[in-house]
């Protein structure tokens, strides 16, 4: 593993208001260091903070105390636009409803991220080709959303985050809607993204099939890190 350093998280606390001027402390001082190409992901309870740490770390919210510095960021320090060129250009998300637009087909789902970044359109037909070939969904990129399975729209969610080439990929919940079979395929796609592309995989998740390919499992409880342990994966691509 490179040490190339993808995010640290110092003390990071998030308070939510919830009313009569008291809070809720969802994140009570969260110290996390994730390095290039971890494949790693946050376990944990039903409101121990998992969605609100990844949503922080995905600039999509910012800490109420601490620190939290993204491929060299400090991203309580970044303006709205300057918090969604971090996210378009360096993070990808994939959610357990992977929302894709049903007006528009497979490919043009996937090609959107490019267009914000301003690609050309030859070198996005490649792109998005080559992303849709990752997920063996090239035959696909014709049919509009409504005509393809669940599992094949989890796949194409994937193509949507990594045609961005990303440097970290934040997966909440990415198999919660999937039976066993598409679950796993899932985890393999990500997990050859991850050796091959040495993409950074961040998951949250309940999922013991997500947690048997873990290299990391990150345990957080009530807002705290519980335990924090370098694991040897149930499941590999071999
Ligand atoms: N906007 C908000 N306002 C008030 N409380 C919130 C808000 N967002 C989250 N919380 C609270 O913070 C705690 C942590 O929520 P979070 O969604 O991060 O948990 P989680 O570990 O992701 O849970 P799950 O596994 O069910 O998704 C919960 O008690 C939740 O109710």
């Amino acid at each position: 593993m490179s040490t190339k350093q993808i995010l640290k998280l110092d003390n990071v606390v998030k308070k939510f208001p919830v009313g009569d001027g008291r809070y809720f402390t969802a994140l009570k001082g969260i110290n996390l260091e994730i390095d290039k190409g971890e494949f790693a992901g946050l376990v944990g309870p039903s409101g121990s903070g998992k969605t609100t740490l990844l949503n922080i770390i995905g600039s999509l919210d910012s800490p109420t105390e601490g620190k939290a510095i993204v491929m060299g960021q400090n991203i309580s320090e970044l303006t709205h636009k300057e918090s969604a060129k971090l996210r378009n250009i360096h993070i990808g998300f994939i959610f357990q409803v992977y929302n894709l637009l049903p007006v528009y087909t497979v490919f043009e789902n996937v090609e959107f991220a490019l267009i914000l970044q301003n690609v050309s359109a030859s070198e996005r037909k490649k792109r998005v080709m080559e992303a849709l070939e990752w997920v063996g969904l090239q035959d696909l990129a014709d049919k509009k959303p409504d005509k393809i399975s669940g599992g094949e729209g989890q796949r194409v969610a994937i193509a949507r985050a990594i045609v961005k080439k990303p440097d970290i990929m934040l997966a909440d919940e990415p198999t919660a809607n999937l039976d066993a079979k598409n679950a796993h395929q899932i985890m393999r796609i990500m997990k050859k993204l991850n050796e091959e592309l040495d993409t950074t995989f961040l998951f949250s998740t309940h999922d013991e099939k997500v947690m048997k390919y873990l290299e990391r499992i990150i345990t957080l409880k009530d807002g705290s890190i519980a335990e924090d342990k370098q694991v040897t994966p149930q499941k590999t691509l071999k």
